[in-house]
């Protein structure tokens, strides 16, 4: 029985992803809240033939709470998006305090769900739910997860197409480090499953590392106003939410890059961030997922010269965003 729930339901990624979440057998119930429109998304979806049963809740009569009671899996996608011209940080401003209020709503109705953060900007973001529910008492790192499957699925995407067979997209594995937004978006071609054209010019090895970083501009470049990432992001979200399923219902070797606070790896992520060279509270790496959440953070592993400049490049700013979401929370003035 797995009871599974969307924050901001109703949103661009929130009804794709929902259906994606329906569709997957082994939820047996989804709950969605948002601040508009989950009862018609609700009822069209309860018509799908597959086990769970769903329910849409709005803010009125404690809608928020009865939503997440009983929670296994919490998903948010909820918050605004991009337009041409801004970058992720921009959001901070208003999606900052949306996940705030819903962090809060979780430390009460449902400590003990895993959490999966998608609402920009996510480097600052995670911290915010974890500061939340480390004021309420309720912080369990093994338990949330800044989702950037999307940075892996584009990895896997573009290198398909540069090795001429789209259909290698599913199985191509390539590891995306960092964190999620422009140059901390870090992926590690050389331990892509299926190696790079050994003819691959400098020039086009580069031209592949900025389109894996700056794929979400791609998107909201190409919507010209009218959003960013929606449909891929919701298959990203329902691949994550599906692995994670997978591994707390006792599957062995499910893991996936995710952004995570480095504390809850059983030694404290100490070896990874020796490998960084720096005292970061959270990174995404490939982690192994198990029945408590987190059950590994795996290192780096070899890197190229590139990767490492890549790494070193993403540092400053993964810092700053981390630090702006902690002091968010922290900030007297809340
Ligand atoms: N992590 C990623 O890789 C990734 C990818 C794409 C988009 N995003 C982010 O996801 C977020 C959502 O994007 P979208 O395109 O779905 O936006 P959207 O505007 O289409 O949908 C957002 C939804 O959130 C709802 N909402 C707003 N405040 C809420 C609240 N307090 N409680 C519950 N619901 C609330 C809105 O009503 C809306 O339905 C954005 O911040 C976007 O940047 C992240
Ligand atoms: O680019 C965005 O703002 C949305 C998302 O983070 C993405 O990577 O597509």
């Amino acid at each position: 029985m797995v009871k599974a729930v969307v924050l901001g339901a109703a949103g661009g990624i929130g009804q794709p992803l929902s259906l994606l979440l329906k569709a997957n057998p082994l939820i047996t119930e989804l709950g969605l809240f948002d601040i508009v429109n989950t009862p018609g998304v609700a009822a069209d979806l309860s018509h799908i033939s597959t086990p769970a049963k769903v329910v849409g809740y709005l803010p009125p009569d404690d809608g928020l709470k009865k939503v997440l009671t009983n929670a296994d899996v919490i998903v948010i996608p909820a918050g605004v998006p991009r337009k041409p011209g801004m970058t992720r940080d921009d959001l901070f401003k208003i999606n900052a305090g949306i996940v705030r209020d819903l962090a809060t709503g979780i430390a009460t109705a449902a400590p003990k769900a895993f959490v999966l953060v998608i609402s920009n900007p996510v480097n600052s973001t995670v911290p915010i739910v974890a500061e939340v529910l480390k004021k309420h008492g309720v912080f369990d790192p093994k338990r949330l997860f800044g989702v950037t499957t999307l940075d892996v699925v584009r990895a896997s995407t573009f290198v398909a197409e540069i090795l001429g067979d789209l259909s290698l997209s599913k199985s191509v594995a390539v590891p995306v480090v960092g964190g999620h937004s422009g140059v901390t978006i870090v992926p590690l071609l050389s331990q892509s499953s299926h190696p790079l054209p050994a003819n691959l010019t400098t020039d086009q090895y580069e031209a592949l590392v900025k389109r894996i970083q700056f794929g979400g501009d791609e998107v909201v470049k190409a919507k010209d106003g009218a959003g960013s990432a929606t449909l891929s992001m919701a298959y990203a979200g329902a691949e994550f939410a599906a692995k994670l399923i997978r591994a707390i219902g006792g599957e062995k070797g499910v893991s996936a890059p995710t952004f995570v606070n480095l504390s809850a790896d059983p030694s404290g992520g100490e070896a990874l961030k020796k490998e960084l060279g720096q005292d970061l509270d959270y990174f995404s790496t490939v982690v192994e997922l198990g029945p408590e959440g987190v059950a590994k953070i795996n290192t780096l592993g070899s890197l190229t010269d590139a990767e490492t400049a890549l790494v070193k490049a993403a540092i400053p700013e993964l810092a700053t965003n981390i630090q702006t979401g902690v002091s968010f929370i922290a900030s007297p003035k809340l």
